[in-house]
């Protein structure tokens, strides 16, 4: 397994947001953890990023205990919902930032990191763009470099919390197909929150549906759709019935 999640339990007072969630992901997987607004999902996300800390449970990353570990030696990409680009910074300086921060003896040398970032840039199809400050760029063109920031390090796990929210529908659809092609060439397992069942049938290898603190039902859309294990995977999924129509995923 790449990341195995083992009996996670978080309590906000006496608010039990997270209980007794298990995930496993295997090498090179994109899972979606799917829910409805305060089911878990981003709680769940900060602690596999080591943003927050789990009551209970462990978190091991091939097979390395990492759950005390702090969240900057994890080595995990993340993308969140604000861009949070460097605005006095080009696009090519905020995608080679996370390398130039290394300390001296793990850095690559100038030469490898701007050729790291041209590859990066050019498969997310921004490396026309390179130059640019990001006040110059589209909505949808800061989340492709927010993206190639965070595979720039060479992350052992890619997490993405609702990176497309902010945008309209149109732009969001066609990153979706950037993400999934930007994630296969690199190879490394991801995870997405998302409240869009669409977004994660399109997307993910396997869902996570998530209700109030626990997962509901994991496994591919085929599964879910043909075998919803509980009444409310069922409902949650109610619209989803012709996604095979839709050509991806089943
Ligand atoms: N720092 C915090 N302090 C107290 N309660 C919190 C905190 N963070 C989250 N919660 C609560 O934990 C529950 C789960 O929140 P979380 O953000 O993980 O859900 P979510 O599924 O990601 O929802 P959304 O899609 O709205 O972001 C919610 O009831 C929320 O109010």
């Amino acid at each position: 397994m790449a990341l195995t999640v083992e009996n996670v339990s978080k309590s906000y007072g006496s608010n039990k947001v997270l209980d007794r969630v298990d995930l496993d992901i295997r090498p090179g997987e994109f899972v979606a953890l799917l829910g409805p607004s305060g089911s878990g999902k981003t709680t769940l996300l900060r602690i596999i990023a080591g943003l927050q800390f789990a009551d209970e449970g462990r978190l091991l990353m091939e097979g390395e205990d990492i759950t005390g570990l702090e969240a900057r030696l994890r080595r995990f990409g993340m993308v969140f919902q604000s861009y949070a680009l460097f605005e006095t910074k080009t696009v090519a300086e905020n995608a080679a930032f996370g390398l130039k921060m290394r300390p001296r003896a793990t850095r690559p040398s100038r030469e490898e990191i701007g050729k790291r970032v041209r590859d990066l840039l050019d498969m997310a199809e921004i490396g026309h763009l390179s130059d640019r400050y990001p006040s110059q760029l589209s909505g949808g063109q800061r989340q492709r470099v927010a993206l190639a920031r965070a595979l720039a390090i060479e992350p052992r796990l890619l997490l993405l919390d609702e990176p497309f929210s902010a945008l309209d529908t149109k732009i969001r659809k066609g990153l979706r197909g950037a993400l999934r092609d930007l994630q296969r060439k690199v190879g490394i397992a991801a995870i997405l929150v998302t409240h869009d069942q669409e977004e994660a049938f399109e997307i993910a290898d396997r869902i996570a549906v998530m209700s109030e603190g626990h997962i509901e039902q994991f496994g591919t859309a085929e599964e879910l759709l043909r075998r919803p294990a509980t009444p409310f995977v069922a409902e949650f999924l109610e619209g989803m019935s012709n996604y095979q129509n839709l050509g991806a995923g089943i």
